[in-house]
């Protein structure tokens, strides 16, 4: 089974409630909610205020990926938001081991993320803790970039590694490189620009293929 997890990073924010209210009904499955610092990447976005607002009017999956530094500082904050799932980057924290099980301790999902560069090796011993691996398929930080050729190898890499997996991947995601990514094992689909420019019911069946 598919998964799309629109990012409201491309969403009109200043009516964010109604943009997910609109999202649930045009058939996504997860809420992709992309924290940004201004220091782990070069922008910043919003903070846990924002997603505890949005919890109040969804019932969608909460999926939050962290782009700052020391992410383990603000774990509890997210899960008190309302997060589901709770994705970290390897290059963030020193201690990511203790992180992912901070965040299985709350009894939510705990994943774990890689910038395009960083190998897959990076997941040896930490893929057997986590729910779910996020291939970012651009460098983070902003939406409606292109999506990288060599995140098609990594994905498949990781597929080897632990089949069972949730594999997702985020940025430049569209219809077509969306047929691409699922061929290579991934199984959860972010995407902001492409969702949000247009029909959000017709973009989100043409990422599962149109169906
Ligand atoms: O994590 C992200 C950026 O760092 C976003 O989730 C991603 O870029 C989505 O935007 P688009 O689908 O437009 O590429
Ligand atoms: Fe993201």
């Amino acid at each position: 089974m598919i998964k799309v997890a629109p990012s409201v990073l491309a969403a009109d924010f200043s009516i964010l409630k109604e943009e997910l209210v609109s999202l649930e009904k045009a058939g996504a499955d997860y809420i992709h909610l992309d924290i940004m610092d201004g220091n782990f990447v070069p922008n910043i976005s919003f903070g846990a205020p924002v997603i505890k607002e949005l919890r109040k009017c969804s019932k969608l999956v909460f999926d939050v990926h962290l782009m700052v530094e020391m992410p383990e500082r603000y774990i509890e904050d997210f899960v008190n938001a309302g997060a589901d799932i709770i994705t970290v980057h390897v290059e963030s924290t020193k201690h990511l081991d203790r992180t992912i099980e901070l965040i299985k301790s709350y009894g939510i999902k705990a994943g774990v993320t890689l910038n395009p560069a960083t190998p897959v090796e990076s997941l040896k011993y930490i893929i057997n803790k986590v729910d779910m691996v996020l291939v970012m398929s651009v460098n983070p930080g902003f939406g409606g970039q292109s999506f990288i050729e060599y995140s098609l190898d990594k994905i498949k890499e990781i597929k080897n590694m632990r089949p069972d997996v949730d594999i997702e991947v985020d940025g430049g995601i569209t219809d077509i490189t969306a047929k691409r990514v699922i061929e290579a094992g991934a199984n959860v689909l972010v995407a902001g620009s492409y969702v949000f420019n247009g029909d959000y019911k017709e973009k989100i069946d043409s990422l599962r293929g149109g169906k």
